[in-house]
């Protein structure tokens, strides 16, 4: 993973956030901080303006006013792909797989974006380096000339890859489909991948949008025990979530929006207890506890 540092340090703060489409404010003046190592809940009712907030930490918007913070450091407005880079990972509320893939390539994309080799070695793989004795192919001849002369850092980067990647399906639990393509696996092993493609980038924070819609109670369950994992891993991570049950029994802490404002933070037994937030989802008898 990137560089850690203190359990419980501000990792990311969201600094008076204004973002507007038009005339919609999205989020209107919000004001929240992200600690390393909680699992934070983002909730509110539908149109609340969680999936924009989301966007706008993870590079896809540009707030309107107010800056975003990560690791002290100024990130709205930095592209996307930069943000990952800098150390947060996301997964969509529409899973985005590269369904022509399999499962296993699909999560060694991610871990694509973390390999050191410049474009150059890769192309002419000439940059040779002598491999550890566990990094040996098993056997045979190939093993013999990778003593001799040695392996490209491309090569080699590429079969860690490759065994970090099905650690990782291990770790989400659908190694068994490994080499399925993507779009033919059931829907919750696609929620899952999305999740391991997003641990493959190494990220300090991982930010997971909806991760149980569709879920039954039981792969519900699963889900909790899965995003705890997650944390103990020592990532640290953000879950915007509609089922409250999941909501109260995973995280450390929970902010509420509504109509693009915070109307609570708290606890999850604080914030279960707000007249504010009780009122919120009065009137969406899908969401409520
Ligand atoms: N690209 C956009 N253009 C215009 N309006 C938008 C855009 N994205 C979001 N909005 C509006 O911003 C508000 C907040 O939407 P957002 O999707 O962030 O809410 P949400 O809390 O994630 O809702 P849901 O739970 O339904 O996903 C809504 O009024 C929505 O219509």
């Amino acid at each position: 993973m990137h560089t850690s540092g203190e359990v419980g340090e501000t990792l990311l703060e969201v600094d008076h956030v204004t973002l507007r489409f038009g005339g919609v404010v999205a989020l209107n003046d919000v004001n929240f901080e992200i600690r390393r190592g909680e699992i934070l809940g983002l909730i509110g009712p539908n149109g609340a303006g969680k999936t924009t907030c989301f966007n706008a930490m993870t590079g896809v918007y540009t707030p309107t006013e107010g800056k975003i913070r990560f690791k002290g450091k100024e990130i709205a407005g930095t592209k996307p792909h930069k943000i990952n880079h800098l150390g947060i990972a996301r997964t969509f509320q529409n899973i985005r797989l590269f369904p022509e893939m399999s499962a296993l390539e699909n999560v060694m994309v991610g871990c694509d974006a973390r390999h050191k080799s410049s474009v150059v070695g890769v192309l002419f793989r000439t940059y040779r380096v002598r491999p550890a004795e566990d990094e040996l192919p098993e056997s045979g001849i190939r093993r013999s000339l990778a003593k001799v002369f040695g392996v490209s850092r491309h090569t080699l980067e590429e079969r860690a890859g490759r065994r970090r990647s099905m650690e990782l399906l291990r770790f989400v639990g659908i190694a068994d489909r490994a080499h399925e393509l993507a779009r033919n696996l059931p829907y919750g092993y696609q929620r899952r991948l999305e999740i391991a493609r997003a641990l493959a980038t190494e990220p300090e924070l991982i930010c997971l949008d909806e991760p149980a819609a569709g879920f039954n109670p039981a792969e519900k369950e699963d889900l909790m025990g899965l995003i705890r994992r997650i944390r103990d891993l020592g990532h640290t991570v953000l879950v915007i979530e509609h089922d409250m049950k999941l909501v109260l029994g995973v995280t450390d802490r929970i902010v509420v929006l509504e109509f693009g404002s915070k109307i609570a933070e708290g606890t999850p037994d604080e914030v279960a207890r707000n007249p504010k937030v009780i009122a919120a989802y009065l009137g969406e008898p899908d969401d409520a506890a």
